[in-house]
C-alpha cells in the first residue's frame, strides 16, 4: 500500500504562489539599506522555519509528479486546457521575474518552459522517465510579460527509447518561440 502523503498540496502551492510575488515584486523595488537589512532578516527567519520542514528526495513536495510546475518554486507556471495522446494546448503568462529586458522573457527563461513543458507532456503521454538529449531553441519574436500566451506541444514520433517532440509559444497569431527535443527513455538502473 502506497503511504499518503504527510503534506496537503492545494497549501504548499499557495506557499509557492507567496514565494513567486516575492520573486516577482524583488524585480520591481528599490529598496533603501536599512530596509534592506531588514527584509533580509525577515526572508532568512522564513527559510530556517522551512529548513525544520526538509524531506529525503522522492518526499519533496516541489518534485509532486501530479502537480508539475505549480509547487516548483523555480518554473513557470502554465496552464494545460486541452490535451490528446499526441498534443497539449495550454496557456503561460511570464511575469517581471521572468524578464530580461524591455519587456522581453529572458532567452533562458524559454527553453527552461520548453524543457518542463515538453519534457511533462513526454512523460505522461509518451515514454515516462525520459531524459533531454537535446533541445533546440529558435527566437522568432519577442515573447511578451504579463500577457497571457499560447503554449503547444505535439509528440512528432517515437522510435525505440526516443520520442521526437516540438512546441511553440505564440501570442495570438504571431509565433514568440519553437523549440524541438529529444528525449530519451532511461534503461532500467540507468542514473
Ligand atoms: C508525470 C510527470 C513526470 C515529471 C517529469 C519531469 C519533466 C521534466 C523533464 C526534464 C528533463 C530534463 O531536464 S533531464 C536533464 C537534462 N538532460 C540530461 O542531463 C541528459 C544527459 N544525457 C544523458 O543522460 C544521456 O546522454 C541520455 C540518457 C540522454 C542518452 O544516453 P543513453 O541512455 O546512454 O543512450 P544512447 O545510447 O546514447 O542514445 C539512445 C538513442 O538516442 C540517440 N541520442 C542520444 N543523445 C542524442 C542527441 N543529443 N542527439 C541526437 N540523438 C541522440 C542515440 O543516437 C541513440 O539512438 P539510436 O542509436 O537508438 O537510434
Amino acid at each position: 500500500m502506497t503511504e499518503a502523503p504527510a503534506y496537503d498540496t492545494t497549501s504548499f502551492v499557495d506557499l509557492i504562489d507567496a514565494f513567486r510575488d516575492l520573486q516577482e515584486t524583488l524585480c520591481l523595488v528599490a529598496p533603501p539599506p536599512a530596509a534592506t537589512l531588514e527584509l533580509t532578516a525577515a526572508v532568512a527567519d522564513v527559510t530556517k522555519r522551512l529548513k525544520e520542514f526538509e524531506a529525503p528526495e522522492g518526499h519533496r513536495v516541489a518534485r509532486d509528479r501530479e502537480m508539475g510546475s505549480d509547487v516548483h518554486p523555480m518554473l513557470v507556471k502554465y496552464e494545460a486546457t486541452d490535451t490528446s495522446d499526441t498534443s497539449l494546448a495550454g496557456t503561460v503568462t511570464f511575469n517581471h521575474a521572468h524578464m530580461g529586458g524591455g519587456g522581453a522573457v529572458h532567452g533562458g527563461v524559454i527553453p527552461m518552459l520548453f524543457d518542463d513543458l515538453l519534457g511533462m507532456f513526454v512523460s505522461r503521454r509518451g515514454q515516462p522517465n525520459s531524459r533531454t538529449a537535446f533541445l533546440n531553441v529558435n527566437y522568432r519574436s519577442v515573447t511578451p510579460v504579463l500577457r497571457a500566451l499560447r503554449v503547444d506541444a505535439r509528440i512528432e514520433k517515437i522510435e525505440g527509447r526516443k520520442t521526437f517532440v516540438t512546441g511553440t509559444i505564440s501570442d495570438g497569431y504571431l509565433v514568440c518561440a519553437e523549440a524541438e527535443a529529444l528525449f530519451v527513455r532511461l534503461l532500467p538502473g540507468q542514473p
